[in-house]
């Protein structure tokens, strides 16, 4: 359906997009996901036609849109990361709003207004002023604003950024139900490797203005099928505890998340001994260890040396 070819963007001294190859099939829900700074938003303005790139090439259906935009932008909606709403206008007026600029007729736009605002769970809010939202509920309300014009394909550019979790679960679930019921496209950006594994057919995961992995879950977690994670918690975790594991000449990877250290070591170690021994020698109080096979996360700590967060 869409597809991106060596595409390079450079801003003066930034190099934000290196020579990004990526496809969409129709119907897939594709992740693209990366820490901040990784090229997300620059890949999706390019491939949304929005920005264009210093070179390569985005072809929907086989065709260029860097030379023919029009031929996307009618069957494509975008949830942009900023919120764009008016605060002072209703629910059903900012959707009235867009779908004027979209050139809906007014008669549709009734029909496409009620539909829209059953999905995105906001009927009752429909008469209320946007600035009288909460976060989830103005994200939802701008997912409505991508859908109004019936897209074939979605770009969403983190959806679930700084939203209290029912809400996050409303739009997860309604992205699963879009590309279930309605057949719909999506390109999801994410921070959250969770999100990704429930949500996503196939995904990218980028860095640097690079994609460094992509494929399904299996096949990604399949990057460490060779590695274990063990899982420390402790009463008080010392630096000279972190240095000890992560100077250990058997140690992949030593990376803290929360509350616990999670520690990459080959399958066949067996690990145990060596974490109570340093545990001893450096006087940490161990609360639990656990073997678990390695998560997205750990992957993406393996390929890029940072947790996606960071
Ligand atoms: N208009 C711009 N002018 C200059 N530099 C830019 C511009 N837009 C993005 N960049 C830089 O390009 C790089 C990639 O940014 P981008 O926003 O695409 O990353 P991202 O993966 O979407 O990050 P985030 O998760 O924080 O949104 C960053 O170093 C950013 O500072």
């Amino acid at each position: 359906m869409l597809e991106a070819l060596d595409l390079k963007k450079q801003f003066k001294n930034t190099r934000a997009v290196d020579g990004v190859n990526l496809f969409i099939e129709q119907g897939e829900v594709v992740g693209l996901l990366g820490p901040n700074g990784a090229g997300k938003s620059t890949t999706i303005s390019i491939i949304s036609s929005l920005l264009p790139p210093s070179s390569g090439d985005v072809r929907f259906f086989n065709e260029s849109i860097i030379k023919k935009p029009q031929t996307l932008r009618k069957h494509l909606g975008v949830v942009p990361q900023e919120i764009a709403l008016y605060n002072n206008l209703t629910a059903k007026e900012n959707l009235q709003f867009f779908g004027k600029i979209y050139h809906i007729s007014s008669n549709l736009i009734k029909t496409k207004m009620e539909e829209v605002l059953e999905i995105v769970g906001l009927q009752e809010k429909q008469n209320d002023l946007v600035k009288t939202f909460s976060g989830g509920m103005k994200r939802r309300l701008n997912i409505g604003v991508a859908l109004l014009h019936e897209p074939k394909l979605i770009f969403m550019d983190e959806p679930t950024v700084g939203i209290d979790p029912q809400s996050r679960k409303y739009i997860l679930d309604t992205v699963k139900r879009l590309n279930r019921e309605q057949d719909l496209t999506i390109l999801y950006t994410s921070h959250y490797m969770e999100e990704a594994e429930y949500l996503c057919d196939r995904i990218y995961i980028m860095d640097q203005g690079h994609i460094i992995a992509s494929g399904n879950n299996n096949e990604i977690k399949g990057i460490l099928s060779s590695e274990q994670t063990v899982v420390i918690e402790a009463e008080i975790i010392e630096d000279s505890f972190l240095n000890k594991l992560e100077y250990h000449p058997s140690v992949t990877q030593v990376y803290r998340q929360e509350n616990a250290i999670h520690v990459i070591v080959p399958l066949e170690m067996d690990f145990f001994q060596t974490i109570i021994d340093i545990a001893g020698e450096t006087e940490t109080s161990l609360k639990s260890v656990q073997i678990q096979t390695p998560s997205l996360e750990d992957v993406f700590l393996h390929l890029t040396g940072k947790a996606l967060r960071d």
